[in-house]
């Protein structure tokens, strides 16, 4: 079989010895890690370890007490960091899609890109119908939230982030909060993401995604690195014993 990477060796990511204390105890403890422009990179380890601290870290949601992390060779980490555009180049989605429930779809999609971004209301509208097409929700735009599934919002929390044209995207859990029928149509619109080719780092906490959208994994335990592998190592033969355990909690 011919497989066709998608990953270049454009650096688009930077983490550096980033540290990061909540009350005085430290949550990540020099986190180090290089992200390349298309690389899909899963981030695993055990409740508590700082998975969603080290994402939040990135999208400028928590201040850091030490190290670096830079996005095309730009710190993030001073006090002069344009947030604002910044998170339009970092789009997030977290477990609970946040949507206006007082604005449609369409609406929800279409703030960011002419609030924000200034751009043309029929430029973006035209690029929002397309990526609604695309998770098959078009029919879907005129919608309230409080009308659609749980896998139906999160698959629009994902087109508005998209809708930014982000050069990263950070999935926090973003299927733990779904039935177990809404997973899949959830995972699939991430895994489209993966072939066409966006750079994503992914907290999940389903072990079959991870192994089929992972480029690498990155196993975090009490705030470190432990391991990082590409997906097929790390799933047959973990080279930590903490890794190991974690995966025979899921079984896998
Ligand atoms: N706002 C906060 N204030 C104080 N401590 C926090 C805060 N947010 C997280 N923590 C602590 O930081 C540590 C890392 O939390 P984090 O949510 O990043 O873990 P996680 O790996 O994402 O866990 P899970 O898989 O359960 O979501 C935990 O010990 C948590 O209790």
């Amino acid at each position: 079989m011919i497989t066709i990477s998608l990953t270049s060796n454009e650096v688009l990511l930077e983490i550096e010895e980033l540290r990061k204390e909540y009350d005085g105890t430290t949550v990540l403890d020099g986190i180090s890690l290089t992200v390349h422009k298309g690389e899909v990179v899963v981030i695993l380890g055990p409740s508590g370890c700082g998975k969603s601290t080290l994402l939040r870290c990135l999208n400028g949601l928590e201040p850091v007490q030490g190290g670096d992390i830079r996005l095309r060779g730009n710190s993030l980490t001073g006090s002069t960091v344009n947030w604002q555009q910044t998170r339009q180049q970092i789009g997030m989605v977290f477990q609970n899609y946040d949507l206006f429930p007082h604005m449609t779809v369409i609406e929800n999609i279409l703030l960011g890109p002419t609030k924000v971004q200034q751009r043309s209301k029929a430029e973006a509208l035209e690029q929002a119908l397309q990526l609604l097409d695309r998770v098959g929700l078009l029919e879907k735009k005129d919608a309230y939230p409080r009308q659609l599934s749980g896998g139906q919002k999160q698959r629009i929390a994902i087109v508005r982030a998209l809708c930014m044209n982000p050069e990263i995207m950070l999935f926090d859990e973003v299927t733990a909060a779904l039935d177990p029928e809404m997973v899949r149509e959830v995972l699939e619109v991430i895994l489209g993401l993966a072939k066409q080719g966006m750079t994503m780092l992914i907290v999940t906490h389903e072990m079959g995604f991870a192994k089929a959208v992972a480029d690498r994994i990155v196993f975090i335990d009490q705030g470190k690195i432990c391991e990082i592998a590409e997906p097929e190592q790390f799933f047959s033969q973990p080279q930590t014993e903490r890794a190991q355990q974690f995966l025979n909690i899921f079984q896998y």
